[in-house]
């Protein structure tokens, strides 16, 4: 039976008029690397920001192992889920092994006083915490690495850096936005293979990712979004064949169009803006 590690209910999020994500439900389960696809401006990044608590969705719930999770990032990472980021986001001052300490914050016990004292205590957490960030860098191969400053990585050790960074919060759900963006081929082929590791080791994967080939080889299943909304879901052959998905990449109209209900709110509103307007006031884009 497939247990659910995420579970994302009706969620909708709207800025002003632009509805970004529209009613989606999706199901993460146990030991599996799901990937979510879609053209530019899909929503994928505003749906990851609703799913890490960056975002409050303006409906609908997310749900960590059946409880929902409140919108809060330190929240949904203590509960068990990380992410990376688009755009690498280290602490380019500070060392390898320091920046994936930073990640292990929520799942050190112990208290600011012990801390400050730095009693005995504070010490045992500490060697262990360097003890595990140091298993952590030895898995994804910058255990030699430890002592250089992370700005000083060539760009595809930056990317396994926030990686390793992620899993020191010992997630059971690790979400990846576009993990091989600017890697040249022999880092992405490496990607892939960490990211099959990462789910080896009972961490299950949802990626955002442009590159298909990438998904396509890595994904049990992925999920299509076309303008906020869920087009299609399924294993990558039932995806690849879907005529809507390469009609949504190529920018052709389909039947169902997920974007013609929204356009035709837009039309609407602005049409009732127009007629009761008397000044000259200035009226928001939509797109
Ligand atoms: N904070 C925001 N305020 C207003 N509109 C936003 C905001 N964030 C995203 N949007 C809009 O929401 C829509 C979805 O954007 P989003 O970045 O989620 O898409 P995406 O699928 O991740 O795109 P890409 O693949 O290019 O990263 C876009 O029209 C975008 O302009």
């Amino acid at each position: 039976m497939t247990t659910p590690v995420l579970e994302a209910r009706d969620v909708t999020m709207r800025f002003g008029g632009l509805t970004a994500v529209r009613s989606v439900d999706f199901t993460v389960n146990a030991g599996e690397i799901v990937g979510l696809i879609g053209p530019n401006g899909a929503g994928k990044t505003t749906f990851f920001n609703c799913l890490t608590g960056l975002y409050v969705p303006t409906e609908g719930t997310v749900s960590y192992k059946g409880t929902v999770l409140p919108p809060k990032p330190h929240l949904v990472t203590q509960a068990g889920i990380a992410r990376t980021f688009q755009n690498i986001r280290l602490f380019a001052n500070m060392t390898v092994l320091e920046n994936v300490l930073v990640g292990r914050h929520t799942r050190t016990k112990e208290g600011l006083w012990s801390a400050l004292l730095r009693g005995p205590g504070f010490k045992k957490a500490e060697r262990d915490s360097e003890e595990r960030a140091m298993e952590l860098l030895e898995f994804i191969g910058l255990a030699h690495k430890r002592d250089h400053l992370a700005r000083n990585l060539p760009y595809g050790e930056q990317r396994k850096l926030e990686i390793a960074r992620a899993m020191a919060s010992e997630p059971g759900l690790l979400l990846l936005d576009e993990p091989t963006a600017g890697m040249n081929p022999q880092e992405t082929r490496a990607t892939e293979e960490l990211v099959f590791a990462i789910r080896d080791k009972g961490i299950a994967v949802l990626l955002i990712e442009h590159d298909m080939r990438f998904v396509f080889n890595l994904s049990d299943r992925v999920a299509v979004l076309v303008q906020g909304e869920k087009l299609v879901e399924g294993t990558p052959d039932v995806v690849q064949a879907d005529e809507r998905v390469v009609a949504a990449y190529l920018g052709e109209p389909f039947e169902g169009d997920p974007g013609e209900a929204e356009a035709a709110e837009v039309e609407a509103a602005e049409a009732a803006a127009d007629a009761t307007s008397t000044t000259s006031s200035t009226k928001g884009e939509a797109q």
